[in-house]
């Protein structure tokens, strides 16, 4: 393969008349424009050959292909690649080139067929997948739109309201799925997946097999009437469950457009629409955050090393509350062998007791079998002491935020684990080199910060200190990618990247209702713009509890920069301690359901006393912007600390690490893609303006100021920063 070129693809044509032609672009077969092209090359050859009698369309290495190559994408925004003829590759190539063809076609699909891949071999007049296949369209996930015909032929394949199904939720069906809805012709073993696509592309030829042209299928779309009140329907829900995107709609417009004028009509307006949604900003942060996800996992200097991750084969637990049920759930739930330790019986039941409702749950909502509870659970064995760690290779500890009892523990571990172990603390907040203060096993101690509930949240800061090894941090890696987890590598420091990032945004939120501004309406805005919720809600949920202890450390480390809101602990005096108490920001109700307080105004206004601060008028009136602003610029600031100080590598793990660990909306591309999309100039200007009025919370840092009175960009790499990692 020519280095410059990005994948191609091979054709055989064999003696009984069947050209095979092979999808070869690893790792997952992406239909790049070589691909593509390649393809369009072959198809021509093959349908001018005269011993060719039919195609079958396949792709390389047990993997149809995993869609449109998506850094094309990237390529086209940044200009770097002229965009080809709107409908070139979906009308002329795959439509009127593959589908039109007169001779006919069939796709051999193992493993994957996403997006792209599962649209190219729609066009096929026949699909035989292997039992293992996924098959799926998840464009909506990166922004963009099936654009290769996946918006006409699926409904026409399997209906519309499971093609409407597929395509909003973007989650894939297995091959048996599949072949029951019509998607699929035939599941075969692996082994036979080739012979039986050539003899079915043959049959179709001598008429013993049908004939079948996707775009031309009408018996599985609904009446016209229905068609529409079930796409207004999807439109309700799209526009509830996702009102800050408009590709989602601009879809359903295709798919809407195809069923009432036509498919060829559909195909030009899905064309239209695909080549406009490139350009949209939440398509750039979602293609952003898809790269930056993957790129999580490539640590410099440690995963460049061609180290090996070893075997970890039992791990060890200590603290069964909230957090340490939590990870060994996610732990045995990836068939890891866990022991749970606590301090007396009463704790070690209920530890058990938690992991074991974890996975209950799981059986409740029917996607875990009764025999499956049972063999995981069995997974799991609780124990009162150190005895039973002598053969563990890792141990997480996750008890309460006290440094001198975190010290004890590791200090305890280092007599009872075998040298190999890897010593992994579950803290949050805490500095590592603090706990590990009296061991002298600095180099396998390491930060293994899972977010509540553990077993859900799919985020893993994995910490280091100056001393860990690189050894232990791919061996943590692995663990993580086998419980399925997205890890950060970061650096040690108070709070490390997550904490750090999310502490500035609560504290603006309370100095705002501080100074007059609605609680009510800055989580009203913080929600519009795309958290799960706003901060005073979140602060409910998590509990005063945690929120001043976070808040005690954050005090501590940077005083400075610490707005020290007397909110929270006023309320904590009253009994008043967040949801669990039915009473925090919010009021209660047995459903959990939060209503606005008006006794709220009283500790409010009480902190105000406390703090010396006035009610000023501007901050009273602060449109949905600048409540944003000035809660989210101060998070920004902090992510340029932490980018500066080396604790996060690159830009884009920050940005992984606030959507995943903070509820950043992913359509915004995180906190530092979402801050260059607004400019550093602008944010640095608003900030110092913040800071001369309001004080050293909002002083921008060295590296925004710098970044900022150039314009540069924020995310771009650190030179000569004095990297922990
Ligand atoms: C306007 C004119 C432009 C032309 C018209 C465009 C019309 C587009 C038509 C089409 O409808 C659009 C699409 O097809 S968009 C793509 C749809 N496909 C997907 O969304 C699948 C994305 N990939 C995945 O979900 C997963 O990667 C996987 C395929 C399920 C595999 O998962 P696994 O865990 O095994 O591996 P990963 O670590 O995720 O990936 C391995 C490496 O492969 C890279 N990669 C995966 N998919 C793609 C892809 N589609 N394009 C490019 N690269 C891909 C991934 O980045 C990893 O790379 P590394 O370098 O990190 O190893």
């Amino acid at each position: 393969m020519d280095s410059r070129t990005k994948g191609k693809t091979v054709m055989e044509v064999g003696g009984d008349g069947v050209a095979v032609i092979t999808l070869i672009n690893p790792p997952v077969n992406s239909l790049s424009f070589d691909v593509l092209y390649n393809l369009k090359s072959n198809y021509e050859e093959a349908l001018s050959r005269n011993d060719v009698k039919a195609i079958v369309i396949t792709g390389a290495k047990g993997k149809f292909s995993g869609g449109f190559d998506i850094s094309g994408f990237g390529e086209i925004q940044k200009g770097t690649r002229k965009e080809p003829k709107v409908g070139y590759i979906s009308i002329d190539i795959i439509t009127d080139l593959l589908e039109a063809a007169r001779k006919p076609s069939v796709a051999a699909i193992d493993g994957l067929a996403l997006g792209g891949g599962l649209e190219l071999s729609m066009a096929c007049h026949a699909r035989i997948s292997t039992p293992g296949a996924q098959l799926g369209l998840p464009e909506l996930q990166l922004g963009v739109i099936p654009g290769f015909g996946g918006t006409q032929r699926l409904p026409r394949l399997v209906g519309l309201t499971k093609a409407l199904e597929m395509i909003l939720t973007s989650k894939p069906v297995r091959a048996e799925e599949g072949h029951s809805l019509g998607l699929i012709d035939a599941v075969v073993p692996s082994a036979e997946l080739l012979t039986t696509a050539r003899r079915w592309a043959l049959d179709i030829v001598e008429r013993r097999k049908p004939w079948i042209s996707s775009l031309l299928k009408t018996d599985k779309l609904p009446p016209l009437g229905e068609a529409r009140e079930i796409l207004k329907f999807a439109r309700g829900q799209t526009r509830k469950q996702a009102p800050n995107m408009k590709h989602p709609l601009m879809c359903l417009d295709a798919l809407e457009t195809g069923i009432v004028s036509g498919p060829r009509v559909g195909l030009e307006k899905e064309a239209e629409v695909g080549s406009q949604v490139i350009s949209l900003d939440t398509t750039k942060g979602l293609i952003h955050v898809f790269f930056s996800q993957r790129g999580t996992v490539k640590v410099p200097g440690v995963t460049d090393r061609g180290l090996m991750p070893r075997k970890i084969k039992k791990v060890a637990i200590i603290g069964g509350g909230l957090m340490g049920s939590g990870i060994a759930t996610a732990l045995i739930l990836s068939s890891y062998p866990v022991i749970l330790k606590e301090v007396n019986e009463k704790f070690l039941e209920a530890g058990i007791g938690r992991v074991k409702a974890n996975l209950q749950s799981r059986v409740r909502k029917g996607s875990m079998s009764k025999e499956k509870f049972e063999k995981t659970m069995s997974l799991l064995k609780g124990s009162l002491d150190y005895e039973s760690f002598r053969d563990v290779d890792m141990v997480i500890e996750a008890v309460i935020e006290n440094i001198s009892l975190k010290q004890q523990i590791f200090a305890d571990l280092e007599k009872y684990c075998p040298q190999h172990c890897i010593l992994a603390s579950n803290t949050s907040t805490i500095d590592l080199n603090k706990i590990g203060e009296r061991t002298k096993s600095q180099d396998r101690i390491v930060g293994a910060h899972f977010f509540s509930p553990a077993h859900v949240m799919p985020l893993l800061e994995i910490v280091r200190t100056n001393h860990t090894s690189a050894q232990v941090i791919v061996d943590l890696l692995d663990v993580g990618k086998k419980i399925k987890k997205t890890p950060v590598v970061v650096g040690n420091c108070t709070g490390f990247a997550v904490n750090r990032m999310f502490f500035p945004y609560t504290q603006a939120a309370m100095f705002l209702v501080e100074r007059g501004a609605d609680p009510y309406l800055i989580d009203s805005a913080v929600s519009k713009f795309g958290m799960p919720m706003g901060p005073f809600r979140l602060c409910d949920l998590v509990g005063f509890g945690v929120a001043i202890a976070t808040a005690t450390q954050f005090i501590e480390n940077f005083p400075e920069r610490t707005y020290k809101s007397m909110i929270i602990p006023l309320m904590q005096e009253d009994k008043r301690a967040g949801e669990a108490t039915r009473k925090g920001f919010y009021l209660y109700d047995d459903k959990r359901k939060a209503k606005p307080d008006p006794e709220l105004k009283k500790y409010i206004e009480k902190a105000r006393s406390i703090s010396g601060g006035n009610v000023d008028p501007k901050l009273v009136k602060l449109s949905e912007k600048e409540i944003i602003e000035m809660t989210f610029f101060p998070v920004v600031n902090e992510a340029c600390r932490v980018f500066a100080e080396g604790i996060a590598v690159k830009a884009a793990d920050l940005d992984i690490a606030a959507i995943m660990g903070m509820g950043f909306p992913p359509y915004r591309g995180g906190i530092m893609f979402w801050a260059d999309s607004i400019g550093s100039k602008y944010i640095y200007s608003r900030l110092d303006e913040w800071s001369k009025t309001y004080g050293d919370f909002f002083k921008p840092c060295a590296f925004l100021a710098e970044r900022g009175s150039k314009g540069a960009p924020l995310s771009a790499p650190v030179e000569q920063a004095r990297s922990r990692l």
